[in-house]
């Protein structure tokens, strides 16, 4: 990876919260990571494990008890963060959008087809006149998404954004973000969604306040080693139970089956065992 800008790193990071007893709470001990342009990162670890700790640093939210953070200014690096409402900074969703800087030159009406645009390419249709507070949970964090992808920022942080949403939503915020990805925009997702690891260049798996896992999805869930094993899998060495998809694929590679793909998704799968047919 010598020739690749990295656009945000920690270096040796840790972070104690302050809490009522003296020593505080560590929640990551001496971690390292360098992030690159253009990659899509995902973040995955079990609950508890500092994955929100590291959005929050990245954004500058939060400061690092030791270590050395490198990261973007403000205008180039945005998020969503778990909590919608923490991040509005309007009423309505007008205002929202009114508070975004850039496009200056733009005309009202011309900024109010801006905005509309961006709540339609999140899968939103909602007048823009629209109280926030009236607006459901999944609704507010798909209008602070269409806040963030509008402004188009170098890197985007997501926090689990997919958390209160209904299937049909997240695929389509997945594909807001891989169209935001196909323009440049590098991208950190933290999730809990292992079905969410198939988009991924590069998969950091999260366990206990340290990076326990730094790799492609497949191997995140198939493991490096000639002789594969669910047990023995990053994925399962955290501690997370394996998709569908993968354990189907282990269990054809336990009766003998040649897998020309491990398979990440259906498609995949589906490809995989076609294969084994033929
Ligand atoms: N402001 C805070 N003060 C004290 N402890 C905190 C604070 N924020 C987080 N923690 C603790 O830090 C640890 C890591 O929290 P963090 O939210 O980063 O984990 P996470 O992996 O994102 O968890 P989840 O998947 O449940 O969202 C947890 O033990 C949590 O209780």
């Amino acid at each position: 990876m010598a020739n690749r800008e990295i656009v945000a790193s920690l270096q040796n990071a840790s972070v104690v919260y302050r809490t009522q007893s003296e020593e505080g709470r560590r929640v990551w001990s001496d971690v390292s990571l360098e992030i690159y342009k253009g990659e899509w990162m995902v973040v995955i670890g079990p609950n508890g494990s500092g994955k929100s700790t590291l959005a929050s640093c990245l954004l500058g939210l939060s400061p690092l008890s030791s270590g050395e953070i490198l990261r973007k200014e403000p205008g180039q690096i945005r998020g969503v963060l778990q909590l919608p409402d923490a991040q509005f900074v309007g009423d309505t969703i007008q205002e929202e959008f009114d508070y975004l800087p850039g496009k200056p030159d733009l005309t009202i009406e011309e900024r109010k087809a801006w905005y509309l645009q961006s709540l339609s390419a999140v899968g939103l249709s909602l007048p823009l006149e629209r109280t926030l507070s009236t607006l459901s949970g999944g609704q507010k964090q798909l209008v602070n998404l269409a806040a963030v992808l509008a402004q188009q920022p170098e890197i985007l942080v997501l926090d689990e954004p997919t958390a209160m949403l209904d299937p049909a939503a997240r695929q389509g915020v997945r594909q807001a973000v891989r169209e935001a990805h196909q323009r440049g925009t590098t991208i950190v997702w933290i999730t809990h969604r292992l079905e969410e690891v198939a988009d991924a260049t590069r998969v950091i798996g999260f366990g206990d306040g340290r990076i326990t896992f730094d790799g492609g999805p497949r191997a995140f869930f198939y493991g490096e080693e000639e002789e594969k094993s669910l047990e023995t899998s990053p994925c399962s060495e955290l501690g997370l139970d394996s998709p569908y998809v993968v354990k189907t694929a282990f269990g054809l590679l336990n009766h003998g089956c040649k897998l020309r793909l491990l398979p990440l998704d259906m498609d995949e799968l589906a490809e995989a065992v076609a294969d084994t047919c033929l």
